[in-house]
């Protein structure tokens, strides 16, 4: 035996979105479900024969999905919630109702929960377990895609989340019993996996993949005999078992997870290249092998071979060869498909980069390298992967000295405003004068289908700049005029010319690099693509005076001027890996903070800039989120500090419970903040009243995620249960995030009754 190569993961979209394309057709009532699961099929041989030629040892199967891998084990496990599974729909038409909810005749379901997946973009479906939960083998998924990859001509090995992070990852459904924790399911759950790892072996599958990423969280901690037990099982069951973790470091939980009985342990050393030390040394008398990620699943940059090799030789040394495996760190699914599918990209830039398929190369020849198993071919592709690693070190060393100095000499009075709070406040009182209770929302109005096709035209040349400009324009005046119309006393302008709230941005600075193909998949079948930073960040011109000021001059109103913060564009970006990402935050926050600068100079007199990322870039281990924190506060305030007192600085936050980063939030100092929260039950605000918080606020009244449109009197009762809590001279009423994807129609009645409700609060407070 000699070093095997692995892949973790694929993406699963396609090389030219072919899955998207697939399921929106099927979902539109434009395609059946044989062309769906056709598209599925073709999408994952081409993926496993891409991987099986470039000679990776152990390729992934039942990775593959058609919404979200954890939503295909909530089904195949048999843990399909019953308000979905009593509607005797096909499996096909079940998941589909679960990932994105179902109105179709006298079905109408509302789809399951979806959470950030660790510290990604990406988004899982969370299982709803309760005692009543019977998991059963319910479908066939992972050996039908291994008997299907096997037809194709390629030995795979089967992929499994483990059941301890399935459940872990669950929530207590709504008939649970108080004081549910789904991890006592998990006596329930094991059978289960025994039955399908048998399935396998019966199969012919001599290796399976089981995941257990919650490895990586001071959660699994007290889990360790959760972890015995349950491997004492599924390490004998069927094939031979690696268990995976990745995204982060297994710290302590290595002490139990090195007893395990399994064939092999997965690490990330993308992530955490510390921990290779102490894993050898873990299993260093024991038989298990070590599988080593040292090929980025999580950014696109080229891996440094000869780094790696390093790595590899270290194992091979300790422990032999047939005790090592080369892999991933992590899935690949977060990093786009092909490098070649990028026809833009400047030659010098597409140098540094290397995809999914490229990084498939990577680990095998890293395999084959580590077995001096080089043919004249590899030997000069390991020749060329030095160079261009050089290349891209020259390139690093060429730093934007002015963007270095500038963050350097950053002083404590750069992050700090003039003034305290109270001080602001009435400057802001004479400047803005907004009645009691002000209304306002939180940017972006409805992205019509008007506005795509003016900005595909845009972009293909069909129209001209003056012809778009003129487009937003008149877009922009339109939204100005319904807001007043509506008795918004807060304007906004609708930011119709951004096409994303990071893109957009991104697009602007210089030092940030765009793909045109670099899809990567955030939920079902929604993809971004994600700018990436590739040397230091500056603004070489302002990005958004233009048309904040333009809306400011057709209308009386005050209008808010809209930017995304430092800390979410560089949470939904690929990061550069040679510059901390402390340091690549504050450049960009220095960038807008000469934005609000020259927003206040045109004429602004309220400025928001939005870090609905900043719980989610939190490191996973809560021992590295003091160090984050302190950045993150420190960068927003950068960006927002160089203002006047009166001018009227916000902030927003969404997709995530920020109860545990309270008081950051409140050290940013925003003069008014936005928070989703009509969804969250009011523990929210009660954080509010227990720090302290003195500045002013808006909880959500209004969930935007729905095309429901609330009722005035659930309106004004939200309001009498804030003002609880919340003084009434600091509530602001605003939806809880931006309505692009809401419709006109139900915007527009939402709006209405928002505005209704605050002049309720106004008579009656
Ligand atoms: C995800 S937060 C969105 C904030 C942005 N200003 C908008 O209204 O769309
Ligand atoms: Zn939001």
């Amino acid at each position: 035996m000699s070093v095997q190569s692995s892949v973790l993961g694929f993406p699963r979209i396609g090389a030219n979105r072919e899955i998207k394309k697939a399921v929106e057709a099927y979902w539109g009532g434009n395609s059946d479900a044989e062309a769906v699961l056709k598209a599925g099929k073709d999408v994952r041989v081409k993926n496993w024969q891409y991987m099986n030629k470039a000679g990776i040892n152990h390729v992934p199967s039942g990775d593959f999905t058609f919404y979200d891998h954890v939503l295909d084990h909530i089904q195949f496990l048999g843990a399909t919630p019953e308000r979905y599974a009593r509607h005797n729909l096909s499996d096909l038409d079940t998941f589909f109702a679960m990932g994105r909810g179902r109105q179709v005749g006298a079905v109408d379901e509302a789809a399951m929960e979806m959470k950030k997946w660790f510290d990604s973009n990406y988004h899982y479906i969370v299982p709803e377990l309760s005692e009543n939960t019977k998991f059963q083998y319910r479908t066939k998924k992972i050996v039908n895609e291994y008997k299907e990859a096997k037809e194709a001509g390629v030995e795979t090995r089967p992929v499994l989340l483990g059941p301890i992070s399935f459940l872990v990852l669950g929530k207590a459904a709504r008939d649970a019993s108080a004081g549910f924790e789904p991890i006592s399911l998990l006596d329930k759950l094991v059978p289960v996996y025994e039955e399908i790892l048998k399935d396998l072996k019966a199969a012919g599958a001599q290796s399976v993949q089981i995941d257990e990423p919650i490895l990586v969280l001071d959660k699994a901690a007290p889990l360790g005999e959760q972890f015995k037990s349950t491997y004492a099982k599924l390490g004998p069951a069927g094939p031979a078992v690696t268990i995976a973790s990745y995204y982060g470091r297994l710290d302590a939980n290595l002490e139990y997870v090195k007893e395990l009985p399994v064939a092999a342990i997965h690490v990330d050393l993308d992530r955490e290249p510390s921990q290779l030390d102490a894993l050898i040394a873990a299993v260093k008398d024991k038989k298990t092998a070590v599988s080593l990620g040292v090929v980025s699943g999580r950014n696109i940059w080229k891996t440094d071979l000869a780094a790696a090799q390093v790595f590899v030789k270290k194992a091979v040394d300790a422990l032999g060869a047939d005790r090592v495996i080369v892999a991933s760190s992590s899935t690949l699914l977060h990093t786009p498909v092909d490098l070649n599918n990028e026809k833009k990209l400047k030659p010098e830039v597409k140098d540094w980069f290397s995809f999914a398929r490229q990084k498939v190369h990577e680990i095998a020849l890293l395999g084959r390298a580590s077995n001096a198993q080089v043919s004249s071919e590899d030997s000069q592709a390991l020749e060329e992967n030095k160079a261009s690693i050089k290349r891209r070190r020259d390139f690093e060393t060429q730093s934007n000295d002015a963007v270095r100095q500038r963050v350097a000499n950053i002083t404590p009075e750069m992050l700090k405003r003039k003034n305290p709070f109270p001080v602001r406040r009435e400057a802001q009182r004479v400047k803005i004068n907004l009645p009691k209770f002000p209304t306002t929302s939180i940017g972006s109005f409805p992205q019509t289908k008007e506005i795509r096709i003016a900005r595909q035209q845009f972009t293909k040349g069909d129209i001209n700049q003056q012809q778009y400009d003129d487009f937003i324009a008149k877009e922009i005046q339109e939204v100005v005029r319904i807001q007043e119309e509506i008795g918004l006393d807060l304007l906004v302008h609708g930011e119709p010319e951004r096409n994303d709230m990071v893109q957009y941005f991104g697009e602007q600075l210089e030092g940030v690099a765009f793909t045109s193909m670099g899809w990567v998949q955030s939920y079902g079948s929604r993809y971004v693509r994600p700018p990436i930073i590739v040397s230091d960040v500056s603004r070489p011109a302002p990005m958004t005076v233009r048309w904040s000021k333009y809306s400011q001059e057709v209308s009386s109103k005050p209008m808010k001027g809209m930017l995304t913060g430092p800390v979410t564009i560089l949470a939904w970006s690929f990061p550069r890996a040679d510059v901390s990402k402390e340091i690549q935050s504050k450049q960009i926050a220095l960038a807008l903070r000469d934005e609000v600068v020259d927003l206040e100079k045109a004429g602004i007199k309220a400025i928001q800039v939005d870090e609905p990322a900043i719980r989610e870039g939190m490191p996973l281990r809560q021992g590295d989120w003091a160090p984050y924190l302190q950045w993150a506060v420190d960068s927003f305030r950068l960006s927002t500090s160089g203002v006047e007192d009166g001018t009227q600085t916000h902030s927003h936050f969404c997709y995530s419970d920020f109860n545990d980063i309270f008081s950051s939030i409140k050290a940013l100092d925003a003069d008014v903040i936005s928070i989703e929260a009509s969804k969250s039950d009011m523990k929210l605000l009660k954080a509010f009243q227990d720090n302290d918080y003195s500045n002013e606020i808006g909880p959500g009244v209004w969930d935007i995620h729905s095309p429901r449109v609330p009722p005035l009197e659930e309106m004004k009762q939200r309001i009498t249960d804030m003002l609880k809590l919340i003084p009434a001279d600091k509530l602001i009423i605003n939806p809880d995030c931006g309505l692009k994807t809401r419709h006109w129609e139900e915007t527009k009645a939402s709006l209405l009754n928002l505005v209704a409700a605050a002049k309720w609060a106004r008579e009656n407070y």
